[in-house]
């Protein structure tokens, strides 16, 4: 028996811009989220994956398909299904910068979620907790707990936000570019956190991005998506050695990372066909083809 996942898009679409010229954002988006996984998500700009984290948070509803939360409709009418939703889904952003506020201590926005959600700590008890927090994202709390966020360096910050996520007792975060803003050396710090957290508390992570060479990094499963659409989805390791949708490769070859493997040559006569690759990658398509266990693409026609 599978088990039920944390969370789930089933057949989900939203659209924008609906007279004239309609944009669809997420195009019949399925994607389960499961308890000490990661499912990253991937694509250029405009691809829908943001879209996909808005709908999660419930900042947008869907014009189609529904959000499952333990394999219930979110937004259901059992009593209390819409708080518990809000307390186990959090979200971390790409600017670590905006995301706290400026006139608040490091303390004070730890302080506000443990207050909200764990109405039974004592200040002696949130205090504790507050050290603990910060312990967990490898950040000392004799040294940051009385900082403001502008004494501190951008990752230390997006360890903040991790930790204030943590504050709330999650059990899946969305974390949306998590590392895009901050300098190449801080990254993989983020990430080897994100991957902590993942086994050590069993979340669900789902970790968008563009950059596809770092999901290798965070996530045992990988989607591809390009406008709105979900064009390839598997095991990581299978997506990345062996992509099979066009498009997939399309973004591989735009990696200088040396372990991935991308330099077939077969591709890359496919891949002067830019335009038509991208052209033939946003139509619509309902056919699936399973290419490896647990790896499918939805072919372009032509
Ligand atoms: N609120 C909105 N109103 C109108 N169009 C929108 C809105 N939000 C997103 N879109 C459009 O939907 C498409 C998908 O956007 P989305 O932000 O989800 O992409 P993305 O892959 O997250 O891109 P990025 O990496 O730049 O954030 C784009 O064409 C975008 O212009």
């Amino acid at each position: 028996m599978t088990e039920t996942p944390i969370l789930a898009l089933d057949n989900v679409s939203k659209v924008f811009g609906k007279t004239g010229n309609p944009v669809y954002a997420a195009r019949s988006v399925s994607f389960a989220l499961n308890a000490g996984r990661t499912l990253a998500l991937v694509g250029e700009s405009g691809s829908g994956k943001t879209t996909c984290a808005r709908l999660i948070m419930r900042e947008y509803q869907p014009d189609q398909g529904q959000l499952l939360f333990r394999g219930q409709p979110v937004g259901g009418s059992a009593v209390g299904s819409l708080s518990a939703y809000r307390r186990a889904v959090q979200m971390i952003f790409q600017d670590p910068f905006s995301a706290l506020n400026p006139a608040h201590t490091v303390q004070y926005h730890l302080e506000r979620p443990l207050r909200l959600h764990q109405k039974e700590l004592d200040a002696a008890r949130r205090r504790v907790a507050i050290a603990e927090l910060l312990e967990r994202v490898k950040l000392d709390p004799a040294i940051v707990a009385a900082k403001f966020p502008h004494e501190l360096s951008g990752g230390q910050r997006q360890r903040i936000s991790i930790a204030r996520a943590l504050a709330v007792g999650p059990e899946v975060i969305v974390a949306d570019e998590p590392t895009s803003m901050l300098d190449v050396s801080v990254r993989l710090g983020i990430l080897n956190l994100l991957n902590e957290m993942k086994r050590s508390l069993g979340l669900a992570l789902l970790y968008i991005t563009h950059d596809i060479a770092t999901a290798r990094y965070v996530a045992e499963d990988i989607i591809v998506m390009y406008a709105g659409q979900i064009v390839e989805w598997g095991p990581t390791e299978s997506v990345l050695t062996d992509p099979q949708h066009p498009y997939t490769r399309l973004l591989l070859s735009a990696v200088p990372d040396p372990d991935v493997r991308f330099a077939q040559s077969s591709y890359n006569a496919e891949l002067a066909d830019v335009e038509n690759i991208r052209r033939l990658s946003a139509v619509p398509q309902a056919n699936v083809h399973e290419v490896g266990p647990g790896h499918f693409i939805r072919p372009i026609a032509g």
